[in-house]
């Protein structure tokens, strides 16, 4: 080993923080915070590098992104080479007993004649939304692990271990989006496919329909004969004893003969108590993403984006107003821009400031927008049963920097002032203080389930602060 390398109880750790910096240089920081912060080195021999990942999806995107640059850090900090072996932290999870490698790829085994006969004239059809795809959606540190997931599996349906896929998230963050570009990047990919794209709840009134109509067997044929099956919202399923058990049915067959199936949710499938636990068992065969509400640089790009789809030309500061001011979700920005678009069209307005404040106003309520720094500063004091002083202080004990830095956080994430100003806010520091308080509260968030939840709700708690 180099010199320099502080030898603690597990060597591995320190190394591995070295690896990590020299990564976090190579690597833009958003695909470093995806992918290597969430890493803990567990062990290391003269030949191996032991790293627990959070799950299966992070050993192969690594091998397969970041083989060389990984590979390179580690000569540099130790002066030679060592073979990366994973552990997955999840591994208790129980495996499926199916294996999606034995299957052939699902195009070439489709025919056309079916396809349109079976899909189109079913009772049960729904369509997929054409809109939505990867090309049109705006990747962020809150979605960029999701997005990654989607597309390994848009590239081979079926036939990754990330079977089922499951997306979860607050409302408005773009799951839709997320599971319909599967399938119209699957479609694009091999045409043949069939692509059903149903809510739970159209699932759920197919299937009531289907029992008063003495057509179960039809409807189980038709949800058993797609390729891929997208279905969102199973939070619907909640005390929905029989649809569950036919879900149940339909899954296992789906899932036994190597077609995929995503899914999304709105809350982590743990928390979906009222769900069968045979059917969370099932869902934790594969991989579980989150998306997370987006942060200001992100919610800016998705508004300059859907600017452009639309040949829309609106001033940039109008632009920067609604990604300070709407922070909740994507959806509310759409509605911004809709109704900024129709003002300027039928009435001929400019895109002003101006006329950005009232559909603001309109959109969300006065009490929502315009959070302060000291109304952040003050309130997470409160929470962390701390003073502002505190937290303006030039102390160092440990529970006021964490407190301090969940401030950082929420104020970047919240408001849409510069790390400068943010800096002047907690007592002068300067702003690479600030992004190293973001950092770290972003890395942690990442592994602890208690600090997110509790940043959730003080969230919450701000959006709605006078
Ligand atoms: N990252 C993104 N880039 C571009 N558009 C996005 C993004 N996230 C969301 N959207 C858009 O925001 C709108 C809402 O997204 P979507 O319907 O997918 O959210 P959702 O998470 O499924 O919400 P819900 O749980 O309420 O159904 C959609 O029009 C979608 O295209």
């Amino acid at each position: 080993m180099k010199a320099g390398i502080a030898q603690k109880s597990n060597p591995a750790e320190s190394v591995w923080k070295h690896i990590q910096q020299i990564l976090r240089e190579y690597i833009n920081i958003r695909s470093y915070n995806t992918w290597f912060a969430p890493i803990e080195a567990i062990d290391m021999d003269d030949q191996h590098l032991v790293l627990g990942v959070p799950n299966r999806f992070f050993c192969e995107w690594i091998d397969n992104h970041y083989a060389k640059v990984l590979n390179n850090a580690i000569v540099q900090v130790l002066g030679e080479h060592r073979k990366i072996k994973y552990q997955i932290k999840n591994d208790s999870l129980p495996e499926s007993p199916y294996h999606p490698t034995d299957l052939q790829p699902a195009a070439p085994q489709l025919n056309k004649i079916s396809f349109s006969n079976t899909v189109n004239n079913s009772p049960f059809y729904t369509r997929i939304n054409e809109r939505y795809t990867f090309d049109n959606f705006v990747v962020g540190d809150g979605n960029n692990f999701a997005y990654a997931a989607a597309r390994a599996v848009a590239d081979s349906p079926g036939r990754t271990n990330y079977n089922p896929l499951i997306v979860y998230g607050g409302t408005g963050l773009g799951k839709t989006h997320l599971i319909q570009a599967i399938g119209n990047y699957a479609l694009s990919k091999y045409p043949m496919t069939k692509v059903y794209y149903t809510s739970s709840e159209t699932f759920t009134s197919h299937f009531i329909n289907a029992i008063q109509q003495n057509k179960i067997s039809e409807f189980s044929a038709y949800y058993r004969s797609c390729d891929i099956l997208l279905l969102d919202d199973i939070h619907f399923f909640r005390n929905k004893g029989k649809t569950q058990e036919e879900f149940f049915h339909t899954f296992n067959d789906l899932h036994q003969n190597g077609k995929q199936i995503v899914l999304t949710s709105d809350r982590p499938i743990n928390e979906l108590m009222d769900l069968e636990e045979r059917l969370i068992s099932r869902f934790k065969w594969g991989l579980i993403v989150d998306v997370q509400p987006p942060d200001f640089e992100t919610r800016l790009a998705i508004l300059r984006k859907k600017c452009d789809e639309s040949d829309l030309d609106i001033p940039g500061d109008v632009l920067e107003y609604l990604a300070a001011n709407l922070v909740e979700n994507v959806r509310e920005l759409e509605g911004a821009l809709t109704k900024i678009m129709a003002q300027v069209t039928f009435t001929a307005a400019e895109p002003t400031l101006e006329l950005a404040r009232q559909i603001v106003n309109e959109i969300a309520p006065p009490d929502k927008k315009m959070l302060t720094i000291e109304t952040i500063v003050e309130y997470t004091a409160k929470v962390f049963n701390l003073s502002s002083d505190h937290l303006r202080a030039k102390t160092r004990k440990k529970d006021v920097v964490r407190a301090r830095q969940v401030a950082m956080y929420l104020a970047k994430q919240m408001t849409n002032h510069s790390l400068i100003t943010i800096g002047l806010h907690f007592g002068g520091r300067d702003h690479s203080t600030v992004i190293h308080g973001i950092n770290t509260i972003e890395e942690l968030l990442r592994r602890d389930a208690n600090l997110r939840n509790q940043i959730e709700s003080m969230k919450k708690h701000l959006t709605y602060q006078k």
